[in-house]
């Protein structure tokens, strides 16, 4: 069984916008927008989109925040906006932007409190919070007010908080946010030890490209409210109508080459690139190459991700 079934899920807001002086008019905004997709236990979604895509609301909707304007949602089998309190307990969420933890409070009275408002027996706290602190070298500042840690200090500790009561599920908004380059590689492999060792099935949003890419699978793009993409990373680069680059250095300058299935987009002496779709085999054309030509070196650029997306967002962009 899935564990996050989505159908036709839609949420619309209703804002008033000021018309002159007096008057105020009603609006609805759709946010999201008859958006249709399942998540497996274990996996790992990347969901991603330009600011104002509706990702935010659909997050807050598989937590049970929003209630769905229409369409049909069950998380681990219930309804997230009927059974909140249930979900709860299966579920962990980090905002990025937000903390979770008490700003006063040293984070192990944090994680204390946390403990107790979930119920968890004292065993498998004491297990969880060692095993994570440690894994996450927040061992040292447990008695450190929220308010005195780092960025990259605070994320970790309100990690640790979401995964507590050993979640089925975690909810990551902007994870990354502001940290550093360390940072976000330990957070990163940190991640992805807790879904092979655990199963905990994952749900990101983000606008780090490298989260995706060290992290998930799987990548759902959403613009203007609705899917643009759902699959794997490799096929998103082809949906996007990106290109490979095959660079050839010959033994000796020459014209462009000929080769069926890719074309010459610069020559620069001996070196010549070939563009070629993303979704091609590069194998076929090497071979042709070497048949025809005196090839004394290759090497394959895949596309830069940043630009298969922004490609993507501004042709699923009506108008
Ligand atoms: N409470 C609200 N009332 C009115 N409009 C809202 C509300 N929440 C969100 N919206 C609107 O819904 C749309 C989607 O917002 P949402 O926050 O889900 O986007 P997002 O993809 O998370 O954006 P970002 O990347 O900037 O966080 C936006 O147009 C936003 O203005």
């Amino acid at each position: 069984m899935p564990l996050i079934e989505a159908r036709d899920l839609r949420r619309d807001f209703v804002v008033h916008r000021r018309r002159g002086r007096l008057r105020r008019e009603r609006d609805v905004v759709t946010a999201v927008s008859d958006v249709s997709f399942t998540v497996e236990p274990g996996e790992m979604v990347g969901y991603i989109g330009p600011n104002g895509a509706g990702k935010s609301t659909t997050i807050k909707m598989l937590t049970g925040i929003l209630v769905p304007t229409s369409g049909h949602l069950r998380v681990a089998g219930v309804d997230p906006s009927r059974r909140r309190t249930d979900l709860a307990r299966r579920m962990g969420v980090v905002f990025g932007q937000r903390t979770g933890l008490w700003w006063d409070l040293p984070l192990r009275d944090s994680f204390d409190l946390l403990a107790r408002i979930n119920d968890l027996p004292a065993a498998r706290y004491a297990e969880n919070l060692e095993r994570f602190t440690s894994l996450l070298d927040l061992t040292a500042l447990l008695d450190t007010p929220v308010r005195q840690l780092s960025l990259g200090q605070r994320m970790r500790g309100d990690i640790t908080a979401a995964l507590l009561h050993d979640p089925d599920v975690l909810y990551l908004d902007e994870p990354t946010i502001g940290l550093d380059v360390v940072s976000k590689a330990r957070l990163r492999s940190f991640l992805r030890e807790l879904n092979r060792e655990r199963g905990t099935t994952l749900v990101l949003t983000t606008h780090d490209l490298g989260d995706i890419e060290a992290l998930c699978d799987r990548v759902m793009v959403v613009d203007h409210g609705s899917l643009a993409f759902d699959g794997r990373l490799n096929d998103l680069r082809a949906h996007a109508g990106a290109t490979r680059t095959l660079v050839v250095d010959l033994a000796e300058p020459g014209p462009a080459v000929e080769v069926e299935g890719a074309q010459v987009v610069r020559v620069e002496g001996p070196r010549q690139w070939l563009s070629f779709p993303a979704d091609a085999s590069a194998a076929p054309l090497v071979a042709a190459l070497a048949a025809r030509y005196p090839v004394a070196d290759l090497s394959l650029q895949e596309p830069d991700i940043e630009q298969v997306i922004s490609r993507l967002y501004s042709t699923a962009r009506p108008g």
